[in-house]
């Protein structure tokens, strides 16, 4: 039986999953924790790997491997391999005055989308460098690559780091690299110009693979796994799903996102869809918040419960919450572009200042600003048939209940799993077969079928003061 192992590393953890290569079935699994914040030294992702493949009882019989992870967190190398400051997150915003200045050097953000799929916003790779260039002159000027988490992750494994050199050597694939705002879903190629209108020089970047192309072999594991081109953490979960035309993921993690595999590029001026690639040789146009699971954590801290009391008290209270409405920008907000907004609670009135109340209120405001990621995705001419529920989020009884009531639709939620480590994995296992196409299993299981008849007027109230928010204050 052969092994292939996929990982995910994302915002707040680091997943492994071993699967047996022909059929799928789940062998072991491991994770470990990420460091907190938005600005993280790549070692700890590196350290979290080596934990997370350790407790899925490592890798010596493993035949391919591939790493999934958080998309567009710069990470900078210098000629030797080392790290020239710490990365920072697709969820760090101090860009978002180095994205207007961009958007406005080359022409509007028209220019923008057509050039690369997407409009920039902070979380985009180019405006972080930009940043770089004007905050950190003497650190951007020894960059010599520029790299994203999973591209890092990858060479790692292969045996690269610190005082190697070998950027030459540094791969990625197609989903991550149009996240970079330097490289073009549509016609496959890097521009280097953008590259340099951020950074200020340009620098080496990494080499795209196909979507099932091998990459270097893996220098952990005793069989020297094969290394895949990887992919960023929505494409993988993509092709763990295994989305058909009509199909829309709503992931509900760190990030909230809604996407959908497409066989067209998009082309969004108004900067809400993002036109990315998948992981298999398509497209992925997405919509992305900054505020989805911790908008749970949040609330359920407030309130002094865990997560299950957190949806006990929130299936408590009717739909609408009696006009209690909280606009979930806890750290800003991306889709739509607000970086310094904060959250609000609207409607506060007597009868509705409850734990109860404001549990619903939390839960049906993140899912209100996915259900306008929905529309966004519909308006660039996606279908959309079948909404999937994935992500931490998507554990929570309260959020699968009351998510068809505000989507409009009846919603899949798979059992719950590490769907991008399992999409890394599936694509290992492509890797490995030297197949055209993806091996023919999913990982997605049996999917449980939420229904509930739509109720507007969430959204209606929603809509309606979700512009109402105050600004960070300085310092903040
Ligand atoms: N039962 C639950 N209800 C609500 N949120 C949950 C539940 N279980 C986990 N989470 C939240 O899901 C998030 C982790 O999900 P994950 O998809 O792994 O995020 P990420 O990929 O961004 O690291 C955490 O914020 C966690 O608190
Ligand atoms: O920025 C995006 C997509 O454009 C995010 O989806 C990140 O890729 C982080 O994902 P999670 O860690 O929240 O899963």
């Amino acid at each position: 039986m052969a092994l292939v192992a996929g990982v995910d590393s994302s915002t707040q953890s680091c997943k492994v999953v071993v699967r047996d290569a022909a059929t799928g079935a789940l062998v072991r699994s491991g994770r470990a924790s990420h460091p907190d914040g938005t600005e993280v030294a790549p070692a700890a992702w590196w350290d979290a790997l080596q934990t997370a493949i350790a407790d899925a009882g490592g890798l010596d019989d493993v035949d391919a491997i591939s790493v999934g992870g958080q998309q567009h967190g710069m990470v900078t190398l210098d000629e030797n391999g080392d790290v020239v400051r710490d990365a920072l997150l697709w969820n760090d915003t101090r860009s978002a005055a180095a994205a207007l200045d961009l958007i406005d050097e080359l022409g509007g953000p028209q220019a923008w989308a057509d050039a690369t799929g997407s409009v920039l916003v902070a979380s985009l790779t180019v405006t972080k460098l930009r940043w770089l260039r004007d905050a950190e002159p003497e650190n951007a000027k020894r960059v010599a690559a520029v790299a994203l988490p999973h591209d890092w992750l990858t060479w790692r494994l292969a045996g690269h780091g610190p005082g190697t050199g070998g950027l030459d050597q540094l791969v990625t694939d197609r989903s991550d690299a149009s996240g970079t705002g330097y490289w073009s879903p549509t016609t496959n190629d890097y521009r280097h110009d953008l590259l340099e209108l951020g950074l200020g020089h340009d620098a080496v970047l990494p080499r795209v693979l196909g979507p099932n192309e091998a990459g270097p072999r893996s220098a952990v594991g005793a069989r020297k796994p094969v290394l895949g081109p990887g992919a960023g953490d929505n494409a993988a979960a993509a092709l763990a799903l295994g989305l058909r035309p009509g199909d829309v993921a709503v992931s509900i993690g760190t990030s909230g996102v809604v996407s959908a595999v497409t066989g067209a590029p998009t082309t969004d001026g108004s900067g809400l869809v993002n036109g990315f690639a998948d992981a298999s040789g398509h497209f992925l146009p997405l919509a992305c918040t900054l505020n989805a699971s911790r908008v749970l954590d949040a609330t359920a801290r407030m309130l002094g419960v865990d997560h299950a009391g957190l949806s006990e008290l929130a299936l408590q209270a009717p739909s609408g919450a009696d006009g209690l409405v909280l606009v979930p920008y806890l750290e800003g907000e991306r889709t739509p572009n607000k970086p310094d907004a904060t959250g609000a609670l609207h409607g506060l009135r007597l009868a509705n200042t409850t734990p109860a109340h404001l549990a619903r209120a939390a839960v049906e405001g993140m899912l209100c600003a996915l259900a306008d990621g929905v529309d966004a995705l519909r308006a660039q001419g996606v279908a959309v048939e079948r909404l999937f529920l994935i992500g931490g989020g998507a554990r929570s009884e309260a959020v699968r209940r009351i998510a068809p009531s505000v989507l409009g639709l009846d919603v899949l939620v798979p059992t719950p799993g590490e769907y991008v480590a399992d999409g890394a994995a599936r694509q290992a296992a492509w890797v490995l077969s030297g197949t055209d196409e993806p091996p023919a299993w999913s990982a997605a299981g049996s999917a449980e079928v939420f229904s509930g008849a739509a109720d507007p007027r969430v959204r209606e109230q929603y809509a309606a003061v979700r512009d109402l928010t105050a600004v960070r204050p300085a310092g903040l």
